[in-house]
């Protein structure tokens, strides 16, 4: 299948007054057109600082380098007016938190048809909207014309839900990020969100940031591991959950079985961390595994039958790399 999206040993680092912050450090990862990618990995990894480099919506102090191929076409470095055009049209965006998204002020038909006066498709207007709300899971034509006339403090948090998907999908995009879509959700609102999300995908390829595993396997094939700004391990998701190769990945896994949330850290690993310029895996530290070469040299990328993994247990075995 075509790759939608490659991106190939991108770095984002930020400098602060406490020294370089190295938020994505030779990050790899790559999504073929209409299947999904899940990437899971703790608090404070860079996924969020990912999602927004891919949005060309890095603040400035940053510094980037690195590939980002979407359809073909390098982002990185692209004219703001070029990147104008592709964000929220071609890639949009499902940000993280629901509650805080919309406007407080605005009523959402008006939200909504402000989205659209921005992307210069008046003919979508709220005509568009209608039927996306109802296709996401509003059937009754009632309840979808109540929501256009409501403030966001007046719907629930599935309804804010379906609202923020059904902006995101108006431009019909080929690409919708969403990050950390069940977060701080109740129970009833994840289900829903994630059946929005089931539906989104019937018309768009997603990448799916999350801490919740259930959720990455029922939405996504294919799923990637971060850990200190890189992707130590993709595969096809069922696989890399029952028999994953990262020791770090195989911590994930353990700690998910034994139902521990994963916004607590669960390697000691700390944002500090992204500061020093490592000559070995960042994971090595914490790693059950490691031996003297893990502290010394980076890993590079093995690929087995449908996996990729960084990590010198591979590398020492004579595995091919990629
Ligand atoms: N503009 C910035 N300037 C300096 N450091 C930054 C900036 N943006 C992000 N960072 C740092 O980059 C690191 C990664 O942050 P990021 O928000 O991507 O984490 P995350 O994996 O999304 O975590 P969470 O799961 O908590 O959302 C953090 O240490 C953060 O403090
Ligand atoms: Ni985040």
């Amino acid at each position: 299948m075509k790759n939608l999206l490659v991106v190939s040993n991108l770095h984002v680092y930020f400098e602060t007054p406490a020294g370089l912050v190295r938020a994505n450090n030779g990050l790899n990862l790559h999504l073929e057109e209409g299947c999904n990618l899940g990437i899971m990995g703790e608090s404070g990894c860079g996924k969020t600082v990912l999602v927004y480099t891919l949005l060309g919506l890095q603040q400035p102090g940053k510094i980037i380098t690195g590939s980002i191929l979407f359809s073909g076409r390098e982002l990185v470095n692209l004219p703001e007016a070029e990147l104008n055009h592709i964000r929220g049209r071609q890639i949009a965006l499902i940000p993280q938190n629901q509650s805080t998204a919309l406007n407080p002020l605005l009523k959402v038909g008006e939200q909504i048809g402000e989205v659209c006066v921005n992307l210069n498709r008046p003919d979508i207007r709220l005509e568009g909207a209608r039927r996306l709300l109802s296709d996401l899971g509003l059937g009754d034509i009632h309840s979808v014309e109540h929501i256009l006339k409501s403030y966001p403090h007046q719907l629930s948090g599935g309804m804010r839900q379906r609202v923020l998907t059904a902006m995101a999908l108006l431009s019909e995009p080929d690409l919708l990020v969403a990050d950390e879509p069940t977060t701080a959700l109740d129970a009833n609102t994840r289900t829903t969100t994630l059946n929005i999300l089931k539906e989104a995908s019937k018309r768009t390829s997603l990448l799916v940031i999350s801490h919740d595993l259930p959720a990455l396997k029922t939405l996504c094939p294919k799923l990637g591991v971060m850990y200190a700004g890189r992707i130590v391990e993709y595969g096809d998701t069922l696989s890399l959950m029952s028999n994953p190769l990262h020791p770090y990945s195989r911590l994930l896994m353990k700690c998910q079985q034994a139902g521990d949330y994963l916004d607590i850290p669960l390697t000691g690993f700390e944002s500090r961390d992204l500061l020093g310029d490592n000559e070995g895996c960042s994971f090595a530290p914490f790693c059950p595994q490691a031996t003297g070469i893990c502290f010394k040299e980076l890993p590079l990328e093995v690929c087995l039958d449908n996996s990729r993994v960084v990590c010198h247990l591979y590398t020492q075995s004579g595995m091919k790399l990629c």
